[in-house]
């Protein structure tokens, strides 16, 4: 079946969805919020700053008209930054008819309500049908036609089938599932981790460490989420350890090269502006830190990793009280 499907925000993974749901026959329309950016890219079929070199099929409707963009949307993908979903769909409510199944493709959690995409969508948009595709898949790399494999949650399961109907291709696995607090947290924290991977590897630490912060990570992850009502066998899941693997060694990575940075010393202002994209872990690291505390929730590596970020506190000292904190068991 072939739907109309409105892709909100230009950047690197919305331009990759945009070819790969045009490949899926589908209608698809995708909004700049930029007019000159999108008669640019119009023009020139090439996303130069988000996706070099990679070809936008002339089916692509491209449009800096929000209006023209969701009319007639049987689904609305959401791809901007996580902070700008609240400002986008507020600014826009009246566009979004009840019947359009949201998919949400940000990864974070909102700074000032520490609320999950689903949650801020539940807010403003009640009647809509909300479904979040996550797990390991780099822009770049979809737009490459790699094997790729993601997961599409939902507590509506019909909604999630037809996402992952619309999405699937033959380099483009999608598995569905419902714990949507568990995919949610799992995705939006990844980020953070692979930020401290990146300061890792940025302080010139080897295999051994970035191992340790992954396997340490994905344990600070599942205890909190388990804490919201999550399922920790998602964790074990595309959303869980999968995306988290992909961030924190991959070379697209932009929170793993803004980490690089930090390590080396710039602030995270100069780093995000040298990385040139949204790196969401910068903001939810503030987000994971107040939500680690609310719910009580030891954990020491997004704890360290506040320090560095927001009261100036060396990435060397981090390391180090990390390593000296209290024997524990494991799998406390
Ligand atoms: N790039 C990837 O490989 C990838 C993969 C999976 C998920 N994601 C997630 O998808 C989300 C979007 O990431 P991205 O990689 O496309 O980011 P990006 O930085 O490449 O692009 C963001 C785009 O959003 C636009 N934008 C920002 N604020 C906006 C607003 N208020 N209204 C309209 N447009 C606005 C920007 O102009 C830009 O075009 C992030 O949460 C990211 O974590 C990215
Ligand atoms: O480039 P990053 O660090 O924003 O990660 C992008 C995707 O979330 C990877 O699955």
């Amino acid at each position: 079946m072939n739907y109309n499907i409105s892709i909100l925000g230009g950047g690197s993974w919305g331009t990759a969805v945009s070819k790969l749901l045009s490949e899926n026959n589908h209608n698809v329309k995708i909004w700049f919020r930029n007019e000159k950016k999108a008669e640019i890219v119009k023009k020139t079929r090439e996303n130069k700053h988000y996706l070099p070199d990679i070809k936008i099929p002339e089916e692509v409707y491209i449009t800096s008209d929000i209006k023209e963009a969701v009319e007639g949307a049987e689904i609305i993908v959401l791809a901007v930054p996580t902070q700008e979903i609240r400002g986008l769909i507020t600014g826009n409510i009246e566009l979004f008819k009840k019947d359009a199944v949201l998919v949400n493709l940000a990864k974070g959690l909102e700074k000032d309500t520490l609320y999950r995409i689903s949650q801020v969508c539940e807010e403003l948009l009640p009647e809509n049908r909300f479904v979040v595709l996550s797990g390991p898949s780099h822009a770049e790399e979809v737009a490459l036609e790699m094997p790729t494999t993601v997961v599409a949650a939902s507590l509506d399961e019909e909604a999630a089938k037809m996402v992952q109907d619309i999405f699937m291709s033959d380099y483009f696995r999608v598995y569905i599932n419902t714990d949507i607090i568990g995919v949610e947290i799992g995705g939006a924290l990844k980020n953070v981790i692979a930020l401290a991977v990146g300061i890792s590897d940025g302080l010139g630490f080897g295999d051994n460490t970035k191992a340790a912060i992954i396997n340490r990570g994905i344990h600070e992850i599942a205890k909190l989420a388990e804490k919201m009502g999550a399922d920790r066998l998602t964790f074990l899941g595309l959303s869980g350890i999968g995306d988290l693997v992909v961030t924190c060694t991959s070379e697209h990575s932009r929170n793993r090269r803004a980490g690089i940075l930090l390590g080396k010393g710039y602030t995270k202002e100069e780093a995000a502006e040298e990385v040139g994209m949204v790196v969401e872990g910068i903001i939810t690291t503030h987000a994971a830190y107040q939500m680690a505390k609310k719910s009580e929730v030891e954990m020491p590596i997004v704890n360290e990793l506040y320090a560095v970020l927001y009261s100036d506190h060396k990435a060397e000292d981090a390391v180090d009280r990390l390593m000296k904190r209290n024997k524990k068991h494991e799998q406390h």
